[in-house]
């Protein structure tokens, strides 16, 4: 990018070089590094909001802070890109999440200024704690920071740490970056307690009656209100939570005001324990568009900024997250028990309509997905019907919920699992990788995994018939195109569909990998399974397959280790068949960012991929005429 405009910014190749600068500088620092980063992700797309509303926080931390021997952790990781700008990726900022450019994250194998790896939320505070103890017992007199956010303190995690730290006392310092947003509007008591006091309401009308009255008062009574006046402010100022959990509460200050954030940050640079200070920032800062719709501009493709974002294409296909938007909303009306549930994640997950249409039936819960899972399975208790809408690796924080308070009990809750399979931009943080392996083992749960779009709202309309626990999976973007009805009727559970009949190999594919593994089929004149349910297998199916086949081929979206190819073998060894059998997968090790499909042509799961596996397995060139996607 051309750097005229970012002067001072251009001299920046690594904080040291910021600290060089004097403070007077620093607003003008931030303001040409607000400007570098809109134009930069508004050509690569990324997350955009929070890394506007960080950019003075940034500068500041990393002028007060000797980073990287300071220990500076981001919490999810999303804002970080003011912080890889400062310290030395400024150059490749602009290739952020693409194959060959920096992690939409920090990443400790990218930077030494990427002190932990993150992209899951409320991580921080546990880390830098684990950190500051290292640094106590090693002798090293060192200063430990952690960014949280709001969205990101709604975790349980968070106040684990938090109540932990508090206890040990070690030297760590915390910022609360509070712009009263998650990715949707941050909702949970603490997070209203926050808005009331910052806007300058119920405290301030209190202190203000009582300082009336006190002038009032006799001496003793005097000391006795002031005394009362103490408590009620324990009561409502948010500076006294943290203090009953060990901290030292300083704030709220405003995260834009570098004149006011510098002296403060200096000053709590230089005392020792568990200290919090409250950050008050916008999200979306300096860009009006952004300011005005920071959900819009939490994430976003490239665009120009000044014409801002497209509006959405009403006319496009629907993706899976639409399908099963329209389908909750169907259901929700056929049926009064229908609940959505989100951690945190309303708009991901399609749930916008359902909750304009039944806010009375919609739960967002924060960023607390091990409570959501409970929080459904007591739902399920009382005979409600909990749909819990949640991204393949977010349902991981869950598992423990999961296996304990779900499938133990086998109660009926439907896991609608987005982003199930390779995710893209974000990268291996996020992949929806390990879904079926951690799915299938649970006793009581049946594991769904729709070929295409129609599949998928039947297969939502099957789980919430049944009176166990059930999962559909299904990738981020569109399907094959294969357009849903309005029906709400299921699918038999457990019946495999034979898409293809061929010779000699046969190829056993769950959602995904279906269409590719048509198209395969078609090239090598193989027998093509849609396998539909990977908990319960159709055995009937398998057996007939094994038994008129000489080879089986197995395909997913998910690791090989424990997913559905190994729910297929262990079934071949319980119906004593053998056989030769390949599993195609994603690798043992985990993808990094980039597009969706060159992530699927990386770990060969194209279709050109999988043929080329195949026919390598099989040994022989197999004459065939492969039509390439
Ligand atoms: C465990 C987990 N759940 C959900 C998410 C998705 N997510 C990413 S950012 C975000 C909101 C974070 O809000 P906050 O910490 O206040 O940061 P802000 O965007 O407001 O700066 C959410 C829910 C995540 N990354 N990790
Ligand atoms: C940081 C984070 O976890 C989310 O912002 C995530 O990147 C959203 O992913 P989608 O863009 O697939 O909804
Ligand atoms: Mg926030």
């Amino acid at each position: 990018m051309d750097m005229s405009a970012y002067p001072l910014l251009e001299g920046i190749d690594e904080p040291a070089h910021l600290r060089e600068l004097p403070e007077g500088q620093l607003p003008r620092l931030a303001s040409q590094l607000r400007e570098y980063l809109l134009a930069s992700v508004a050509r690569s797309g990324g997350h955009l909001a929070a890394g506007l509303g960080a950019v003075e926080l940034t500068v500041a931390l990393h002028y007060v802070l000797d980073t990287p021997f300071d220990r500076l952790v981001w919490d999810v990781g999303h804002q970080c890109y003011p912080h890889k700008i400062l310290t030395g990726r400024r150059r490749e900022i602009g290739r952020i999440r693409k194959v060959d450019g920096p992690a939409g994250f920090p990443s400790r194998d990218e930077s030494v200024y990427d002190t932990f790896g993150v992209g899951h939320s409320s991580t921080s505070i546990s880390a830098a704690l684990g950190m500051a103890l290292a640094s106590s017992n090693q002798d090293i007199t060192r200063k430990t920071c952690a960014v949280i956010g709001d969205g990101g303190l709604t975790a349980g995690e968070a106040f684990e740490a938090l109540n932990h730290a508090g206890d040990v006392r070690p030297d760590l310092l915390v910022i609360l970056n509070d712009n009263e947003m998650s990715i949707s509007e941050n909702v949970g008591a603490l997070n209203k307690t926050f808005a009331r006091l910052l806007s300058g309401g119920v405290y301030g009308n209190v202190r203000e009656e009582a300082k009336n009255m006190l002038e009032r008062m006799p001496g003793p009574m005097r000391e006795f209100a002031k005394r009362a006046e103490e408590h009620v402010k324990g009561m409502l100022v948010p500076g006294t939570f943290f203090e009953e959990l060990g901290f030292q509460y300083f704030g709220p200050v405003d995260g834009h005001d570098l004149d006011e954030l510098i002296p403060v940050l200096q000053r709590l640079r230089e005392l020792d324990g568990p200290r919090i200070l409250h950050c008050v920032t916008r999200k979306g800062k300096g860009y009006a568009r952004a300011e005005a719709n920071p959900i819009a501009y939490h994430g976003v493709k490239a665009f120009d900024p000044a014409a801002g974002l497209k509006a959405s294409n009403e006319a496009a296909p629907l993706n899976y997250t639409d399908v099963f938007s329209q389908w909750l909303c169907d259901i929700a009306k056929a049926d009064e028990r229908v609940w959505g549930i989100t951690p945190a994640m309303r708009e991901g997950s399609g749930l916008v309509d359902f909750a304009n249409q039944y806010p009375e039936r919609y739960l967002d819960t924060a960023i607390a997905e091990q409570h959501a899972v409970t929080l459904a399975a007591g739902l399920a208790c009382e005979g409600e019907k909990p749909v819990l809408a949640i991204y393949s690796t977010f349902l991981q924080r869950g598992y423990d919920q999961l296996i304990h308070d779900v499938t133990l009990q086998n109660l009926p809750v439907v896991f609608a699992l987005d982003r199930a399979g390779l995710v893209g931009a974000d990268g291996a943080t996020h992949q929806g990788a390990f879904d079926f392996s951690f799915m299938r083992c649970l006793p009581n749960m049946t594991v769904m995994a729709p070929a295409d779009e129609r599949e998928c709202r039947q297969m939502l309309s099957t789980a919430i018939s049944l009176d166990g626990p059930s999962s559909v999976r299904y990738p981020k973007g569109r399907g094959p195109g294969t357009m849903p009805d309005e029906s709400l009727e299921g699918l038999p559970v457990g019946q495999a569909e034979v898409r293809r009949r061929g010779e000699g190999v046969a190829l056993l594919a769950f959602g995904s990998m279906v269409a590719p593994a048509e198209a395969v089929g078609e090239a090598l004149n193989a027998t093509v399974v849609n396998m539909r349910f990977v908990r319960p297998l159709d055995e009937d199916c398998l057996r007939e397959i094994a038994e008129t086949h000489a080879q089986l081929i197995t395909l997913e979206e998910n690791v090989v280790a424990g997913g559905a190819g190994s729910a297929v073998a262990e079934a071949l060894a319980r119906l004593n068949i053998q056989l030769p059998i390949l599993h195609i997968g994603l690798p043992d090790t985990y993808v990094q960012h980039g597009e969706r499909d060159e992530q699927l042509e990386m770990v060969g799961l194209d279709t050109t991929g999988i043929h080329q596996r195949i026919t390598t397995w099989l040994g022989h060139e197999v004459a065939s005429t492969l039509v390439s996607d």
